[in-house]
């Protein structure tokens, strides 16, 4: 996997001091930007949720339950910045998993986007072009790690 520099592990620290210890309320920040960016993942959720709209996904609790989800692995990445290839064959097998479930690869740059704008919400003038890159720098090698998974379950089937 790559490495983050040190500047880059201090940034990610530093800003998921409060945000970790909040992980539901920005999580739920996080995709409701997400099902703005894409409204059709929602469909993803439907066998589970059987919820139509936005505001009755966002509370019901197999919902929540993915955001906890989605939340919990970013806090692992954190605590594991200076040994992120412990998380490989988690994440590796949490790609095959999104695979099987029908998630794109292309969507997973989508979160990365969502977890972008709620990290700009939630520090306002903390948001900062290096830390902006910093966490772009971590969510790459969780995506990419999770796309290596996929692309792995994925062999001869189309993206
Ligand atoms: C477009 C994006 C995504 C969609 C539509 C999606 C959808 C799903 C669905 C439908 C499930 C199965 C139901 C459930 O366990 O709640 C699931 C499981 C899960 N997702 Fe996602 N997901 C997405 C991205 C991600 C990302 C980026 C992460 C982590 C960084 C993640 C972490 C997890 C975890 C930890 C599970 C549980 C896996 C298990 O049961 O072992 N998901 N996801």
């Amino acid at each position: 996997m790559e490495k983050l520099s040190g500047k880059d592990k201090e940034l990610i620290r530093d800003s998921w001091e409060s945000l970790g210890k909040n992980k539901v309320p920005h999580g739920i920040v996080m995709f409701t930007r997400l099902f703005e960016l894409d409204p059709a993942l929602l469909s993803l959720f439907n066998y589970k949720t059987n919820c139509g709209v936005v505001p009755e996904c966002l509370s019901s609790p197999e919902f929540l339950e993915h955001v906890t989800k989605v939340m919990l692995v970013i806090d692992a990445a954190v605590n594991h910045l200076d040994d992120l290839d412990s998380l490989e064959d988690f994440l590796l097998n949490l790609g095959r998993k999104h695979q099987a479930i029908g998630v794109k690869t292309q969507s997973f740059a989508v979160v990365g986007e969502a977890l972008l704008y709620m990290l700009q919400c939630s520090l306002g003038t903390g948001y900062t072009a290096a830390l902006r890159q910093a966490w772009l720098n971590l969510y790459a090698i969780v995506a990419a790690a999770m796309t290596r998974g996929w692309a792995k379950n994925g062999e001869h089937k189309s993206n």
